[in-house]
């Protein structure tokens, strides 16, 4: 991306504060103005002085002299105090609130992005964080350089050359003959640095999430006693990033002594010709210090030109991962025109073939039916294709060929939003959100009253515990246990009341007496519902109205628990199996035993 497209790609942010933008341009222009007005008072001083001094008139005459220098001096101060005040106080004020637009956009942005977008490498947590933070601080620097920095420098330094020209052009011409080398120089100073740049910018984000990772897996790293070894992993990049770090300070203190150097000749050359032009009588003795100090006014940017040219390539490199994130348009979610204001649920899918965006091939030619108001359960072992089912059910994926219809219209017609309202989802592990019970709750309706949040804990019987805690409804939802916190997923689910109901191993995380006590509350909400159901727990499916047996992305068998019982296929090897590990035998004895005391305490 070029400075241009930048900065073409930031108009739109900028625009609204179009005011403040002029405004802060006119005081960059007389702050310009005013910026000379020193060397004009200084070399009026010294000749008028020179002169007193030459005539031998002294002191007495010179006091009108010197209360005049220090008004205008001191007046010019104070108008510049304020023109500056003005000048950063406007800038800052379209930076933070470009700055603001930039992320709340970026935000936006990635809400409407579909899952994949996510999975993707660059994306993950952490280095997504980072290309935001990074683009979005780079950019400001762009609109500080721009509208704080550079304009008022630049602005001084032209109209201070033009002085130096109308003065006299041979000292013009010296100040000007400084610029190309002092632009070379920085030109090829963050040529040098573009390369490494880049690289610091993938060891950040590789370092973020890192140290991200680290935090998500701090109870595996201590249970398996790795901290040694993750230490190391972040070591790794820590080192490569010190290394990168430290060429681009060598780079830059290289050439910034260089520059100096370069600096210090135009001065020298300077102050040798002025003072031969003043011995040969060509112009007064003021104009030394009046062409040091003009030459100071062109040099001072010079010496920032590098720091700018660096933080706009910086700019550069940060804001095409940046903008790459808004632009990432093939990623939005698709939608289509179809308000499912009446959804039955029946689910039809025929010759699904399903890839993930990493390349992992997770259906093969899938048909299968769920039907309205039944509850369908999918059985198989782990990395079957369950979960991808539910995934293509919601929308959060597109098949990549095969048909997936709801209530006989193509799901891709139907409306994504509308369609995930009438969807309710419970996973195995569901997010908490910072904040309260409540507002956890809360979340699947936000119209809902204090009294539904309650009914709604109370079928997914968690109000009791709830009443337990020292704040109630108000305590900190995620200090809860794996369980409670499942229990809330339910409870947004009854808050939702949605037709469609999709449970991916909902009472995974639950103890025996509490998965008792969710299956009676699903079961009762399942009534007159399309539900489809995951669960390794056999008890939780067999009395689904229908089962579909996935292996390897593949359907292999449907039908009922009796039907599939008998077929001594797939389905009855992991009912077996199921069977064998819960030592059914072992249960079965006991409980016939405890059957056979009952009987002969009432003989
Ligand atoms: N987000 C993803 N990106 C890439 N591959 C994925 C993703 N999710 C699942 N897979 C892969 O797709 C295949 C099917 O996974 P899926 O989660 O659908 O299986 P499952 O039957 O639900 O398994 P489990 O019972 O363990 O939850 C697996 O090989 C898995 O590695």
């Amino acid at each position: 991306m070029s400075l241009w497209q930048i900065i073409q790609r930031l108009l739109p942010f900028v625009r609204p504060y179009r005011p403040l933008v002029i405004a802060t341009l006119l005081l960059t222009l007389v702050g310009s103005l005013a910026a000379q007005v020193n060397p004009f008072v200084l070399r009026y001083t010294v000749d008028t002085v020179q002169g007193l001094l030459d005539r031998r008139q002294a002191l007495a005459d010179g006091w009108n002299l010197l209360a005049w220098v220090s008004g205008i001096l001191l007046g010019k101060e104070i108008i510049n105090t304020f023109i500056t005040f003005g000048q950063k106080y406007y800038g800052e004020k379209i930076r933070i609130n470009v700055s603001s637009t930039l992320s709340q956009t970026a935000v936006s942005k990635i809400l409407s992005y579909e899952l994949g977008f996510f999975s993707d490498e660059g994306n993950q947590t952490g280095k997504l964080q980072t290309r935001i933070d990074r683009g979005v601080e780079s950019l400001m620097k762009l609109v500080q350089n721009f509208f704080i920095d550079i304009l008022p420098l630049f602005a001084n330094a032209i109209v201070a050359l033009v002085v130096m020209f109308v003065a006299n052009k041979w000292v013009g011409l010296v100040a000007l003959a400084i610029l190309p080398v002092y632009f070379w120089l920085s030109f090829r100073q963050a040529d040098r640095l573009q390369g490494v740049r880049r690289g610091l910018q993938k060891l950040r984000e590789e370092k973020n999430h890192g140290i991200i990772s680290i935090i998500d897996s701090i109870v595996v790293i201590k249970s398996f006693v790795r901290e040694a070894f993750e230490a190391n992993k972040q070591a790794d990049t820590q080192a490569k990033l010190v290394n990168a770090q430290l060429v681009t300070r060598k780079t830059n203190f290289r050439y910034d002594g260089l520059k100096t150097f370069v600096e210090q000749i135009g001065v020298v050359v300077i102050i040798v010709l002025t003072a031969y032009l003043v011995l040969d009588r060509q112009i007064s003795i003021g104009a030394i210090m009046f062409h040091i100090l003009l030459f100071n006014n062109v040099s001072a940017p010079i010496r920032q030109l590098h720091r700018i040219y660096d933080e706009m390539n910086e700019a550069l490199t940060y804001s095409e991962g940046f903008f790459a994130i808004l632009d990432a348009d093939a990623a939005i979610e698709e939608t289509g025109p179809l308000q499912p204001a009446d959804v039955r649920g029946t689910f039809d899918i025929c010759n699904v073939d399903f890839t993930y965006p990493s390349g992992t091939q997770a259906l093969h030619d899938v048909c299968l039916t769920i039907e309205e108001g039944k509850t369908t359960a999918l059985v198989g072992l782990s990395g079957a294709g369950k979960s991808t089912i539910i995934n293509l059910l919601c929308k959060f994926y597109a098949p990549d060929s095969g048909q997936m219809l709801l209530d006989g219209r193509p799901l891709a017609d139907y409306d994504t939003h509308a369609l995930r309202q009438r969807i309710g989802l419970v996973l195995q592990k569901n997010h908490i959100f910072k904040g309260t019970i409540e507002e956890n709750i809360r979340y699947g309706d936000f119209t809902s009253t204090q009294a539904q949040i309650e009914a709604a804990a109370k079928q997914a019987y968690l109000h009791d515990q709830i009443l337990d805690l020292p704040r109630q409804y108000q305590s900190d939802a995620q200090q809860l246990s794996g369980g409670q916190q499942q229990r809330i997923a339910i409870a947004r689910l009854f808050l939702k009341n949605p037709p469609i109901i999709f449970l991916d191993e909902p009472t995974a995380s639950l103890d025996a007496i509490a998965t008792e006590q969710i299956k009676n509350s699903l079961d009762a909400i399942k009534q007159g519902r399309t539900v489809v159901i995951i669960s390794h727990s056999l008890a939780q499916i067999v009395d689904s109205d229908c089962i579909h047996v996935m292996k390897k992305g593949r359907l292999v068998e449907s039908g009922t628990h009796d039907e599939l019982y008998a077929r001594h296929g797939t389905y009855r090897e992991i009912f077996d199996a199921s069977a064998r590990s819960l030592n059914i035998e072992k249960l079965a004895k006991t409980m016939a035993d405890d059957g056979d005391e009952v009987l002969d305490t009432a003989s």
